[in-house]
């Protein structure tokens, strides 16, 4: 297969641009995210105003003083939400070099009830519900986060219907059992290199996102963006790294592991990072995570023979399992990157899971 030197672009109007632009976009989704596992995404329908609030928002709270950062610091969260400093995340046991705000659903904080829950036989993965953590100092930042969270939930549950279809299924296919959609939304600054520090290269390890669907907001301008096409080895060398710089009005939209596991492989998770910027830049993006519920079990797509026949199958690390359901997934990517939060708050759940044999020092994405 000849590889292509840049990625697709699809535009979501065409969606609803009656019947032949639709069932072309839906040739086009199935295509682009089979052969790359990658896309660029225009026309979403995302207000300019937002476009240009929260990622100014973003730089403020970058720009804040450390005291005001750190008073949402990430680690007073069982829920790993809020601020991780520099340094403080980890891909295949390296440190990336990034700063973020992790968001998710809002919900009350029960940490206090997770034991007694736990022992009438409630899963682990429940400790991920609760409160986002927002800096007292930039009030404005909640309600835009928020309103880019609401509006990429939308896009994304128009790609998944479009996916649905493409794969010879009923267009409410994955939504069936979604439940109630467990997003993730990260503000993320990347500093420039600096010659002090040889981990500086590395803005975000090689990795594939644990996510359904990952939509990929880049600061227009900030390349940095590599993406693994053509036939990898399963230890992650071969192929070839392809630029992915932001192309303006548009989101990167990639394939995570679970629509990969979903579909037998027939959609590819590709592996992807980030290398940090030139010496004097630096680097804002905003990933937006697409998750179902976490107690949701989405059960593998009966795919028609044609598309079964170029489902490539799904090759595991063994140490890095698939569970069924997606909260199981999500805890245990959320151990592995934040080290920090793990070991305060969920001790008891790293001590298990070194005692299945299972490899807690991977990182986010190992
Ligand atoms: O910042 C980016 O451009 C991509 C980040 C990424 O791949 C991730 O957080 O999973
Ligand atoms: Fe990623």
């Amino acid at each position: 297969m000849a590889l292509p030197t840049s990625l697709p672009v699809l535009s979501l109007a065409d969606l609803d641009a009656g019947e032949a632009q639709r069932t072309a976009f839906i040739k086009d989704l199935a295509h682009a995210t089979h052969a790359y596992g990658f896309f660029y995404l225009t026309n979403t329908g995302l207000a300019p105003e937002l476009e240009a609030r929260l990622p100014a928002l973003a730089r403020e709270f970058f720009a804040l003083p450390d005291a005001a950062k750190l008073e949402i610091e990430s680690i007073n969260s069982a829920q790993f939400r809020g601020y991780t400093r520099l340094g403080g995340e980890r891909t295949k046991g390296a440190v990336d070099w990034r700063e973020q705000i992790d968001i998710g659903p809002e919900g009350p904080n029960t940490d206090a009830e997770a034991p007694a829950r736990e022992a009438a036989g409630a899963p682990p993965h429940l400790r991920l519900l609760g409160p986002n953590q927002w800096p007292s100092a930039l009030p404005s930042l909640r309600p835009a986060a928020e309103e880019w969270i609401a509006h990429l939930t939308t896009v994304a549950f128009k790609l998944l219907s479009a996916w649905s279809v493409a794969l010879g299924q009923p267009e409410d296919y994955f939504t069936q059992c979604w439940g109630e959609s467990f997003p993730l939304l990260k503000i993320v600054r990347y500093p420039g290199a600096t010659d002090e520090s040889a981990a500086r290269a590395q803005g975000v390890g090689a990795h594939k996102d644990a996510a359904f669907v990952t939509l990929l907001w880049v600061e227009p301008g900030a390349d940095g963006l590599q993406v693994q096409l053509g036939e990898e080895e399963a230890d992650g060398s071969g192929g070839v790294w392809v630029d992915a710089p932001p192309v303006e009005g548009a989101f990167v939209v990639n394939i995570g592991e679970m629509l990969e596991y979903a579909t037998q492989g027939y959609l590819k998770a590709t592996r992807h990072r980030v290398v940090a910027p030139p010496n004097g830049r630096d680097r804002l993006s905003l990933p937006f995570f697409f998750n179902p519920a976490l107690d949701a079990k989405i059960p593998l797509v009966n795919l028609p023979p044609e598309l079964q026949a170029k489902a490539r199958g799904v090759t595991r690390d063994p140490t890095n399992a698939i569970y069924p359901t997606y909260g199981e997934n999500q805890i245990k990517s959320r151990l592995r990157a934040h080290p920090d939060v793990s070991e305060r708050h969920h001790a008891d759940l790293l001590l298990k899971a070194k005692a299945a044999g299972e490899n807690m020092s991977g990182g986010a994405y190992a």
